[in-house]
Parts: structure tokens; sequence; C-alpha cells
């Protein structure tokens, strides 16, 4: 459901339900609290001694359980915005708030600690170790996350299925086309149940058969993994499963 649609229930369902006594979850939703929150957020680099003002005061808000895409030309500063939502840099201006942490005032080691726990990152490259079975490079991602070995298992097992390759498990990345290496490689980033997973790009190697695929797997695990993802992209073909899309232009939302 889009995210208008549902924002459009929430209110018809507040003016008309006064009985209910539980709200329905499409209410629920539209007044959980975000997960992320960014606010006047401003970005500069010096390129040559000269300061690049890459973003130009960014505002926006995930809210738990959605689909959202930032889109916009290359250069936009689509990459820049993602590595600050994931604690990769911080802001030069403006504040970012991960569950309620101030990302913009935290350490590296402690925003560290945040996305290692709390994050999973998917990217363009399908960034699978080539020597491992698909299996393989899921557990690894498990037992770098700290989580006990007795979990892994079922829980690797569980990843691969939601993604649709129990069936390839125990294939290596060479053997899979790129939309598997793709699924792969989100299975691996959601293994440690994380809250929010960050795509950079991540239909942009598929073709469009595959890419639909990627998008419905996404669509799963948001349901199923409770999970929020927020990705960047180009392609037009797949805005329309977004429950929201940010628009960027020359580091500007417009
Ligand atoms: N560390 C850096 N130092 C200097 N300039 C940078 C740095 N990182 C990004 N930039 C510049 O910021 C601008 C935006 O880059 P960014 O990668 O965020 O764009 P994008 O919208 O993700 O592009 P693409 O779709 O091509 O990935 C570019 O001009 C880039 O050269």
């Amino acid at each position: 459901m889009g995210w208008r649609k549902s924002k459009q229930i929430a209110a018809e369902a507040a003016r008309n339900d006064v009985h209910k006594e539980e709200p329905g979850p499409a209410v629920a939703d539209v007044q959980a609290k975000p997960l992320l929150v960014v606010e006047g957020v401003e970005r500069t680099f010096q390129a040559g001694g000269q300061p690049l003002h890459v973003l130009k005061g960014i505002d926006m808000e995930l809210k738990p359980r959605r689909l959202v895409m930032l889109r916009g030309r290359s250069g936009s500063g689509k990459t820049t915005l993602l590595n600050m939502i994931g604690g990769l840099d911080q802001p030069s201006k403006g504040h970012i708030f991960f569950n309620d942490l101030p990302f913009h005032a935290m350490s590296d080691d402690q925003r560290t600690k945040v996305r290692r726990k709390d994050m999973g990152f998917i990217f363009q490259a399908f960034a699978l170790m080539p020597l491992l079975s698909a299996y393989e490079n899921v557990e690894l991602s498990l037992r770098m996350a700290g989580v006990p070995g007795a979990e892994w298992k079922p829980r690797v097992e569980h990843c691969l299925e939601l993604v649709g390759l129990a069936k390839r498990m125990h294939h290596r990345p060479f053997e899979l086309s790129g939309g598997e290496q793709q699924r792969v490689a989100i299975a691996k980033a959601i293994a440690h149940r994380p809250s929010l997973l960050l795509a950079d790009e991540p239909t942009a190697e598929l073709d469009s058969q595959m890419a639909a695929q990627i998008m419905s797997v996404f669509q799963t695990i948001i349901r199923t993994e409770q999970v929020t993802i927020c990705m960047t992209t180009h392609d037009p073909t797949i805005l329309e499963v977004a429950d929201h899309v940010y628009e960027m232009v020359d580091g500007k939302f417009i």
C-alpha cells in the first residue's frame, strides 16, 4: 500500500470509526514513531582546496516497515546521504537521529556499534566472498555480528528461504545469476535482524525481471522481518513499489 493511501485510510478510520477500541494496522503504522529522522543536514567536502556543498539542507524521516527510495541523477548526493544515514559519515551541519540516538554527535566507534547491531547494507556489486557458498556467506555475517553459533543454522536457512534460494544454498557466487547473487547479499544483510536496511543502487546491475524479483523480496522482508528499507535508484520502473520517493536534485529534495 502506498504511503499516501495508508495515510488517507488512517485519517478516514480516525474520523469515522469512533467505536473501534484498537486502531487498525494502517492507523498504527501511520502513528508509528520514525525509526530515523534527518533534520537540516548539510555536507560539504573540500575538493581541490574549494568547498563542495553536496547536501544542502535535507529533511526526511523513515517510518518503521517502509520501503523508501532516494531518486536522482548521478552526482545529486544520494550516496552521500545514504552514508550519513548509515553512520559511515557525519553531517557538516544538521541532525540525524536513529532510534533516538544522535548520530551527528556520536563517535565513529559508537556509530559502528549501532550499525553492526541494527543495520544491514546492500551494494550495487553484490559484495559476496567468492570462495564461500551462499550458506557460508550468510553464516559469515552472523559470525561477524557475534550471534551465538547455535542460532546460525536455522537463521541462515530461514534467510535463504525468504529470498527464494533454499535450493541453491550450497552454490558459490559464480554458480549463481546476478539476481541470485543479489538475493544472497540480501539474506546476508538481514541475517542479524537489523531494523534498517540500506541499499545503494541494488538493481543497477540487473535486468528488469531480476530487478522486479529483488523488489518483491524487499516487500517480503519488510512484512516478515519488520525491516525498514531505504534505497537509492536511477530506475524509474521500480519506483511504483515504493511507499515514498524522495527526489533529489543538486543536494536538495524537490
Ligand atoms: N569524499 C568526497 N570528497 C569530495 N567530493 C565528494 C566526496 N564524496 C562525494 N563527493 C562528491 O559529491 C557529489 C555527490 O556524490 P554522490 O556519490 O553522493 O552522488 P550520487 O547521487 O550517489 O551519484 P551516483 O548516482 O552516480 O552514485 C559528487 O560530485 C561527488 O564527486
